[in-house]
């Protein structure tokens, strides 16, 4: 069984799950790409490209055999069991309103194929494209989280993102690391509508993994955005809270605006005292005001997220502010996901390298900045070493990827940190 522990934001990265942007982000039309929540159409190969580079940092820290693609989790979820994967495919004609003469299709595939086939829409041997790709699996963050020692299983609020959820379930259901965590009841499924329905006046149930923040043991933060509701919260705070996952969950209410989808848009932690964040949301609290509940039952309100920060989790707290606070500077870099870093270990976190005044910022809190490129060289040549790299912003290659929306925090599904 695979050890899923996650507790916090920054300590060390030890297991995650990535997905190289695949065929089917190559088959979205201009005209498609907005439905699809990508702001542009984007060329596959340099993507694919600047996404290797973020892997290869990634392996570096990691262990190669540490940084899980996603396709290959399917892949051998496929081959565990004959049985499963019938009911799979049955279930998929279904939820994709599919004739049911294309199981026909799918059945004799080999799971190569088939694996192929469910990831970009497109079945080769036949040139037919069955459906629509799913372009933001590469945001591996939004489908699944680790809290503690659960894994919550999200459930996305926008279409276009239907089909990772569906995967996503398969995967934690059918492969043979995962299969256990469920029957010990240590997965949590939102898309399960017998214990996640929508509520008597018909909200509906979504959360987006880019909304859910472990930043300690007992604290999970969940933004309520323009992709989670405040319904799907309150009921998975229920079950956290009955199961004894964490001690509080803390509501942060931010705009429903889709340049700040998810908290992870806003800010992120990226040391034990530094938070990366865009100042007028976090700090002066525009549009935003966040709300704790502890198991005990008591509640706490706060006017902003700095403010919450310093008061529950730690007065020394520091935000670092994307385009040091000043627009326009600030609301380009937190468009290109200046606040969206992932930390591998406490100070050392993963960027794209198109947000100089970020930069700046960094640079005046302490830390260096060194592009991936230059790691890279320095890990090969025997320069530098992995452990060795302390304070310190890697800024990667980042003009396919950042049209996507999404920066290095949307691309980690971190399943252990240390
Ligand atoms: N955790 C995140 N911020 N994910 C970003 C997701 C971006 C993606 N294009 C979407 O709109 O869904």
């Amino acid at each position: 069984m695979a050890k899923v522990s996650v507790s916090s934001e920054i300590g060390a990265l030890k297991r995650v799950i990535v997905h190289r942007p695949d065929e089917g982000i190559a088959r979205i039309s201009p005209k498609r790409a907005e439905e699809l929540l990508f702001d542009d159409i984007v060329y596959l190969p340099q993507m694919q490209e600047e996404h290797d580079v973020f892997t290869e940092v990634l392996a570096h820290f990691l262990g190669a055999g540490n940084v899980l693609e996603i396709e290959q989790l399917l892949y051998e979820a496929l081959e565990a069991d004959e049985g499963d994967k019938l009911e799979m495919i049955a279930k998929i004609i279904d939820y994709e309103e599919l004739p049911q003469s294309y199981g026909d299709l799918l059945i004799p595939l080999d799971n190569r194929a088939l694996t192929e086939t469910l990831v970009t829409g497109y079945l080769a041997e036949k040139d037919l494209i069955l459906f629509d790709p799913i372009p933001n699996f590469i945001f591996t963050r939004d489908i699944a989280v680790t809290v503690n020692g659960h894994v919550i299983i999200t459930k996305a609020a926008k279409e276009a993102r239907f089909r990772e959820n569906f995967l996503t379930r398969f995967i934690f259901w059918a492969h043979p690391i995962f299969r256990e965590l469920g029957k010990a009841g240590r997965i949590i499924n939102l898309n399960n509508v017998e214990h996640f329905p929508p509520s008597p006046k018909r909200e509906m149930v979504s959360i987006e993994g880019g909304d859910v923040m472990i930043i300690n043991q007992d604290y999970l933060l969940i933004g309520c955005s323009e992709r989670t509701t405040a319904h799907a919260i309150r009921s998975l705070r229920d079950v956290l809270f009955e199961k004894g996952v964490v001690k509080h969950v803390v509501q942060v209410n931010i705009p429903t605006d889709r340049s700040y989808m998810h908290i992870d848009t806003i800010f992120t932690q990226i040391n034990h005292h530094h938070v990366v964040a865009f100042k007028p949301i976090v700090l002066d609290g525009l549009g935003s005001y966040v709300e704790v509940f502890a198991q005990s039952g008591a509640t706490r309100q706060y006017p902003s997220i700095k403010e919450f920060f310093l008061s529950e989790i730690s007065p020394n707290m520091t935000f670092i502010l994307s385009g040091e606070g000043e627009s326009p500077y600030q609301d380009r870099e937190q468009w290109t996901d200046g606040c969206n870093l992932v930390a591998i270990k406490p100070g050392v976190a993963l960027t794209y390298d198109r947000n100089p005044y970020t930069e700046k910022a960094f640079r005046k809190a302490g830390y260096q900045i060194i592009h991936a490129h230059t790691l890279l060289q320095a890990f090969k040549d025997g320069s530098l070493k992995p452990e060795e790299v302390e304070n310190t912003i890697i800024t990667l290659p980042s003009n396919e990827l950042s049209r996507a929306r999404g920066g290095s925090h949307c691309m980690t599904c971190p399943i252990e940190r240390g």
